[in-house]
């Protein structure tokens, strides 16, 4: 009951999404929301409160029937610095006023967890996120594009898994997802144990990202064209199967498939199956899908 009472209170207020302190939300286009890092005076590092947001606006994109495809971008010069290190040096005061290690490592696990959550939110958001960044991506920005579905970015746009030079292990899914989207353990390693910058061009090579475009300008037409162009189709059918997706990446085939199934059995019964085969039959008619 209290479950069901939740989900139509969400669906209900999924029409007015909030207004962010950190970042700013628009539609540009029908279905299609524009998600922008907004701490430009400091390069979008990642403060408390940004990684909050970010959490929450994910999980109400994810509510929201009106949104059906995303697209992330970083405000000013950077995509991201990383986190803000400002804001973990008053985590380390906060931690020296207290003498127990247990009580200390408490404080550190609540941070860690609001964080990877507020990470992960991309990946429970079962609308496709496209990660378009330009210029630095560093530390926490990859762990966060590597959550994102499709990653574009600018010719000088560059990547650092950077925790390493400042004396940490990346802890909020770089060293899950980064290795799944680029294939080789050896140049992930290289990548993890280093730190050291890889630009665009690698990154295209390496199929890290798909696209590399001259200006952030061209980058950001191209990623809201790609994220109309999913808006268009079923959103059962997209939505089906970035579950399925994200699901079968840490799964066995036969796991996959029986999870499709499960989707599937319910989803071939669904309007949007009749809609999606009338319109191919009637040769240019373009589908149209009701809200989910
Ligand atoms: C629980 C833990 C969960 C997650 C952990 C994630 C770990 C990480 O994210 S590790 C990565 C941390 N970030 C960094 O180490 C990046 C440090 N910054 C840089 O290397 C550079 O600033 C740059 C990103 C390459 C950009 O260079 P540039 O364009 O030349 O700008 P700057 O002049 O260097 O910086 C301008 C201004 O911004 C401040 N600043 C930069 N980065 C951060 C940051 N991460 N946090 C807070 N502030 C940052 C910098 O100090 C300058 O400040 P001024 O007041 O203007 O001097």
């Amino acid at each position: 009951m209290f479950n069901l009472t939740r989900t139509i209170i969400s669906r209900q207020s999924s029409r007015m999404l909030s207004t962010f302190e950190t970042l700013k939300v628009s539609t540009p286009k029908a279905f299609v929301a524009h998600v922008e890092l907004n701490r430009p005076d400091r390069l979008n590092a990642l403060n408390y409160t940004l990684w909050h947001e970010i959490g929450q606006c994910f999980d109400e994109l994810n509510a929201s029937e009106d949104v059906r495809s995303i697209v992330l971008t970083g405000a000013g010069k950077h995509f991201t610095a990383g986190i803000d290190l400002m804001d973990m040096l008053q985590v380390g005061q906060k931690l020296a006023g207290v003498t127990d290690v247990s009580r200390k490592a408490k404080i550190m696990e609540e941070l860690i967890v609001h964080h990877q959550n507020s990470i992960s939110s991309l990946e429970r958001c079962v609308k496709p996120v496209i990660a378009a960044t330009h210029s630095a991506v560093v530390g926490a920005g990859v762990d966060i594009v590597s959550t994102a579905d499709i990653r574009y970015c600018t010719k000088d746009c560059w990547f650092s898994i950077k925790e390493v030079d400042i004396g940490m292990a990346a802890d909020v899914g770089t060293l899950q997802r980064f290795p799944k989207a680029i294939g080789s353990q050896s140049l992930v390693r290289e990548l993890c144990f280093t730190g050291r910058k890889f630009k665009s061009d690698e990154a295209l090579r390496w199929g890290f990202v798909t696209r590399v475009f001259d200006t952030k300008e061209e980058l950001v037409e191209a990623s809201l064209k790609l994220a109309e162009e999913i808006a268009s189709k079923s959103p059962v059918a997209v939505q089906g199967t970035k579950k399925n997706l994200v699901y079968s990446l840490d799964h066995t085939n036969q796991e996959g498939l029986d999870h499709i199934m499960e989707i599937n059995r319910m989803n071939l019964q669904s309007e949007d199956f009749v809609n999606a085969v009338m319109a191919g039959q009637s040769k240019g008619e373009a589908a149209v899908f009701s809200k989910l």
